[in-house]
């Protein structure tokens, strides 16, 4: 039985494209029942369109509050009833309540080695910070931003040519291989959640998570 998954989107949905693609390819048991982005012009509307996903906008801009945006994109999201609800380029900042409710069974991808520079513009202030390395973490979704318990981390060293850029494709191509891994492993049942704490095959994960190697399966 396929997982049942929701993305949540702003952007071009690059990482929603890997995950079309490896479920589309049998790689990973999972089915994405819907794509919704917050912003209207989000080419990964039009990849979730191109993939036959039913696609929505939902524009945080027609609703006077956090509350009442994150209200209607929950009820959106539970019409599909998913298990499992994937941030994948997501840019809005989520209300405790929203968070609560997916608890232990929403996923973010972000473009940083948590828990270094949460937030925005994560390649500029690791090159800005002569940073040696970057990368990617996946982690549990929470209401603190950026803080829920990482699952997969992969690293990218920074070279003295690099700019937010270079840095961004390169953290990209790691972003396609572990999030997908991510999903696979909650749709296994391998990867799980407790407390506020990640489990891989029932053994508790460090707080940087698994450090993403190719021999990893
Ligand atoms: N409660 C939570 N909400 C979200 C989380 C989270 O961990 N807890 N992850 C983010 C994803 N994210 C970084 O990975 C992130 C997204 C957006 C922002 C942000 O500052 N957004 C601004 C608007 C910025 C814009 O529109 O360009 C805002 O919401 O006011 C920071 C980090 C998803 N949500
Ligand atoms: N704070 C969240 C954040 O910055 N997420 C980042 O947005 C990009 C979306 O790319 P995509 O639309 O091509 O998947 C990805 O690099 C992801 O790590």
């Amino acid at each position: 039985m396929k997982l049942a998954v929701v993305v949540l989107i702003s952007g071009s949905g690059s990482n929603l494209q890997a995950l079309i693609d490896q479920s589309l390819h049998g790689a990973i048991d999972v089915e994405i029942k819907a794509v919704i982005s917050n912003k209207s012009d989000a080419y990964g509307l039009e990849r979730a369109k191109s993939a036959g996903i039913p696609a929505h906008a939902l524009s945080h801009k027609d609703f006077d509050s956090r509350d009442s945006f994150d209200n209607a994109l929950q009820s959106l999201i539970d019409q599909y009833n998913p298990e499992l609800v994937v941030l994948a380029g997501f840019m809005r900042i989520l209300t405790e309540d929203f968070t609560r409710h997916y608890e232990g069974r929403m996923l973010n991808i972000h473009p940083s080695l948590l828990p270094k520079f949460k937030g925005l513009d994560t390649h500029k202030r690791a090159i800005e910070a002569n940073e040696k390395e970057h990368g990617v973490s996946v982690h549990f979704v929470s209401a603190e931003l950026d803080a829920g318990a990482v699952i997969l981390q992969a690293k990218t060293n920074i070279e003295a040519n690099d700019t937010p850029e270079t840095l961004a494709n390169k953290v990209h191509a790691l972003e396609h291989k572990i999030y997908p891994l991510s999903v696979h492993w909650f749709a296994q049942k391998r990867l799980t959640f407790d407390n506020g704490k990640a489990f891989l095959d029932n053994k508790a994960l460090p707080t940087t998570g698994i450090t993403y190697h190719t021999d990893l399966s």
